[in-house]
């Protein structure tokens, strides 16, 4: 097996864990056989913009490790002309591999999931990042939480092959906001005027919606073009069958709203009667 020097500590590569153009994610051990994941960019083939979003990606990533539990712990990083090696904290599973191979979801495993997803999403937001491309690959499970693993600032990693990726999380529509979608304003690349935290809320509540009916809102219209209509189309009714947990079903029909205005916020779900752990 080969080996990884970081700031002149040497660590044991175990697996890739996933890879994208021009990075990886491997599972490493390092000489007290402690487990860490270290994240590789190849910047050879990198333009100054992309060298610029890791740089920015792992400032932001640094600076808010202080700030809440539910962003992935970053230990050390090396940046050079010619690669980027981050080594941080290594999770079980993301969760787009654990809700592909969990059939039903429990209840209460949900719930403090979903707590965790908004407090790492509040946590960005207080500092000003919307990420404005969230989906399950984003967050890892670390022991019983879960915690967000990029920003969005960054290009994104591409799951390793071998773990078959069916709907591949890299390019998904099914957590798309519809402002995103009717956004005129914004040329590709350039963050728009239209998407604000609420389209990050969108988001998370695809995900939440996945969590309950093992599915994404639109996940069944395999047409993109025809997607994107549905998800901006006010007559297109997405449905919310029935479910025990009533908060639950109200918390997805206020994050699934299409105008953004009248979406709930973070905040608001923080304080919704779901979290409350009585049940
Ligand atoms: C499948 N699987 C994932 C883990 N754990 C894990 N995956 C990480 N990235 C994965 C890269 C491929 C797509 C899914 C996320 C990171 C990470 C970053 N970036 C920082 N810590 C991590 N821990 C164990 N199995």
């Amino acid at each position: 097996n080969e080996s990884i020097v970081i700031k002149g500590k040497r660590f044991l590569v175990l697996k890739m864990i996933g890879q994208g153009g021009s990075s990886k994610v491997y599972q490493v051990l390092d000489q007290r056989n402690q487990l860490f994941a270290v994240k590789y960019v190849n910047l050879e083939e990198a333009d100054a913009q992309t060298v610029e979003s890791y740089k920015n990606e792992i400032e932001h990533l640094n600076r808010l490790q202080q700030y809440s539990d539910q962003i992935i712990k970053l230990y050390d990083y090396e940046i050079t002309n010619s690669y980027i090696y981050i080594l941080m904290e290594c999770g079980n599973l993301d969760l787009s591999t654990w809700l592909r191979n969990r059939k039903t979801v429990n209840p209460l495993e949900r719930k403090l999931y979903w707590k965790n997803m908004l407090e790492a999403v509040q946590t960005i937001h207080k500092h000003g990042i919307v990420h404005s491309d969230l989906k399950p690959a984003n967050f890892v499970i670390v022991n019983a939480s879960l915690k967000l693993i990029d920003f969005g600032i960054a290009n994104c990693i591409q799951p390793d092959v071998t773990s078959i990726m069916t709907d591949s999380q890299v390019g998904t529509l099914n957590y798309m906001p519809p402002e995103a979608i009717k956004d005129t304003s914004s040329q590709p690349g350039k963050a728009s005027s239209k998407i604000s935290t609420k389209g990050d809320v969108w988001s998370l509540g695809c995900i939440m919606y996945c969590m309950t009916y093992g599915k994404t809102p639109f996940q069944t219209i395999t047409n993109q073009i025809t997607k994107l209509h549905a998800i901006i189309d006010p007559t297109h009714e997405m449905e919310f069958p029935d479910i025990a947990e009533k908060d639950l079903l109200d918390v997805l029909k206020r994050c699934l709203v299409r105008n953004p205005r009248e979406r709930i916020s973070i905040a608001e779900l923080l304080e919704h009667s779901y979290l409350k752990l009585q049940s």
